[in-house]
């Protein structure tokens, strides 16, 4: 039978998507796939499959109410599917101008049939943050004069007749935005809920607006709020997590629509609905980038590319050192690494939904396509590979915690960490000996959303540390985090650690993760971007003088 690895697949894909029974040879070269209605799909039939994956005719019946509709397709070629999801980030579509150059960007791709994904244009979600703050403390006769408000009222109306559309495609929004301003003014109170609704306008704006665009220039395009269209959450406001159930339900909801009528999806990135409480909820900051991968694993396509003003993930933060450059190839493993420990480029999360379904991640730059990016994937050829970029994240706190219990005492580590449970603190790096372990937390991540509670959540945890042990709190330290091939781990650090000395600079914590793409050195936030720079030059300015011989050697 001549069906290929490559077009079973293609076939398994269809099959799953409409919850077959069987999976028949037909003939030859065709396979017929019978499927059942389940209580969504609420339709069973047909399809016959050709050994491309491709669907020949299909036969469904459908309920319409109390009836049974019977459907027949002949010759609908899944060559016609979904192929890939192109996110594009707010700095790339922050003005018409880029809006236009995106546009462009999906027509210069005939071949692909993309689920386009969207920021908020530019910095809106910043301003819709700052507005909301505002909003507390303004009154609500002051809204209109909040300068944010104005700012986006002004990008968005601007933006629209620019592109030559209608106001109406937001003014509904823009209402609606100032109405939710003005209840929290009255309410005096800015809750978590309401800071991820308000959020949520920015890219219900955005991909309305470019829908839209799309439309007007013959492109056919079709919006979708992810809210309403199975990106289903966690409740926790602010940093939602996707559910499983987001999968099948995303899959139904474009698919059938697609079936219906293929216009290009148009999806509001970094929103969700919560499951229990049914609101808007949000990713975490730079979220587009988990819908993007979310919705790449739900289809099954074939690759998903994020679009940034990078030209790929770079060696290091370009604005810490100029002379960063970009990483051609990375694991999923690194690439997430890189994110957990602070790199903004990709949102933490977003290498999971990806490396579950092995389907590449293409970092690109919307601002220069030619530049061929970051391609990141399961496996890469590691054994020329030391360093691949190096990451910092500032304004961490260390703790050192040293058992009061005399040496061999056990049950400590688990008592140390049984309290961080107990008061729902995460720690990022660890070490530890026999009767200490430092860690590292970013404050950021408390569960406390002000700079005061912050303060006592800290005094709380150290309170109860001290119960076991003698415990000493530093503030305003920097996690370098060194990404690379930790199979040569002795030459990073030999390298890391002689050009920290030069620079006059004290490792106060060494932590290699068990992922052993990592190592991450604590140091003073004062001398951290100095480090940074120049470890960078040392590793990737200086390869000649620094890079070993084969055997490894400096
Ligand atoms: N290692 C890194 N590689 C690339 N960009 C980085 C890195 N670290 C920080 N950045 C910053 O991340 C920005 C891109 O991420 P982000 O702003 O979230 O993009 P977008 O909004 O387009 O999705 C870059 O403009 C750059 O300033
Ligand atoms: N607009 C949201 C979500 C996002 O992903 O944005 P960006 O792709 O521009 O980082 C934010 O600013 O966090």
């Amino acid at each position: 039978m001549a069906l290929s690895l490559d077009s079973l697949a293609r076939a398994q894909f269809t099959a799953c998507r409409t919850q077959p029974n069987y999976f028949l040879p037909k003939s030859s070269t065709h396979f017929e796939l019978k499927f059942n209605s389940n209580i969504n799909f609420r339709r069973r039939g047909a399809l016959v499959v050709n050994s491309n994956g491709g669907v020949l005719s299909s036969i469904a019946e459908k309920k319409e109410g109390s009836r049974n509709v019977t459907e027949k397709k002949e010759g609908t070629n899944l060559d016609n599917e979904l192929t890939v999801v192109m996110k594009f980030g707010g700095s790339s579509v922050a003005t018409a101008e880029r809006m236009k150059e995106v546009a462009a960007l999906i027509r210069a791709f005939p071949e692909e049939r993309p689920v386009v994904v969207l920021s908020a244009m530019g910095k809106t979600t910043n301003k819709l943050l700052a507005a909301g703050e505002k909003a507390v403390n303004c009154g609500a006769f002051k809204i209109d004069e909040i300068e944010e408000l104005v700012f986006i009222k002004d990008l968005h109306v601007r933006t629209l007749d620019e592109l030559g559309i209608d106001i109406s495609t937001v003014s509904g929004l823009l209402t609606r935005l100032e109405q939710l301003l003005t209840a929290i003014a009255m309410m005096k109170e800015l809750t978590p809920r309401s800071r991820d609704y308000l959020v949520s306008f920015g890219e219900c704006m955005s991909t309305r607006i470019f829908t839209a665009y799309l439309n007007k220039i013959g492109i056919k395009a079709r919006q979708y709020d992810a809210f309403d269209m199975g990106i289903i959450t966690t409740d926790d406001f602010t940093n939602a997590d996707i559910l499983e159930a987001t999968y099948p339900a995303v899959a139904k909801r474009l698919y059938e629509d697609w079936i219906k009528e293929p216009a290009i999806p148009i999806v509001t990135g970094f929103l969700g609905k919560g499951w229990k409480l049914g609101a808007i909820t949000t990713l975490g900051r730079g979220g587009s980038d988990l819908t993007a991968t979310t919705i790449g694993k739900a289809l099954g396509l074939r690759e998903i590319q994020v679009w940034k003003d990078v030209d790929g993930v770079l060696t290091c933060d370009p604005n810490i050192h100029p002379a960063a450059k970009p990483v051609p190839h990375l694991t999923f493993e690194e690439a997430a690494e890189l994110a957990y420990f602070g790199a903004q480029v990709l949102h933490p999360q977003s290498m999971k939904p990806a490396s579950e379904s092995d389907i590449p991640v293409r970092v690109k730059n919307s601002y220069n396509p030619q530049a061929p990016g970051t391609i990141i994937t399961k496996e890469r050829d590691l054994s020329k590979a030391v360093l691949t970029s190096i990451v910092l994240k500032s304004n961490i706190t260390m703790l050192d915690i040293v058992s009061t219990r005399m040496l061999g005492q056990h049950g400590f580590l688990a008592k140390v960490f049984s309290i961080f449970n107990d008061l729902r603190i995460s720690v990022d790096s660890v070490a530890t000996s026999e009767v200490s372990v430092s860690v590292t937390l970013d404050p950021k991540k408390l569960p406390c959303d002000d700079l005061i509670r912050e303060e006592s959540e800290l005094d709380h945890l150290v309170e109860e540390l001290e119960k076991i042990a003698v415990v000493n709190l530093l503030q305003k330290r920097s996690i370098i985090s060194l990404i690379g091939n930790v199979e040569r781990s002795s030459l990073i650090l030999e390298k890391a650690f002689s050009v920290l000395r030069n620079n006059g600079v004290n490792v106060q914590m060494i932590s290699q993760g068990a992922s052993k793409v990592n190592i991450s050195l604590v140091v003073d936030d004062s001398k951290a971007k100095q480090c940074v720079q120049a470890l960078h030059s040392a590793f990737f300015e200086n390869e000649e003088s620094y890079f070993p011989s084969e055997n490894g050697h400096l």
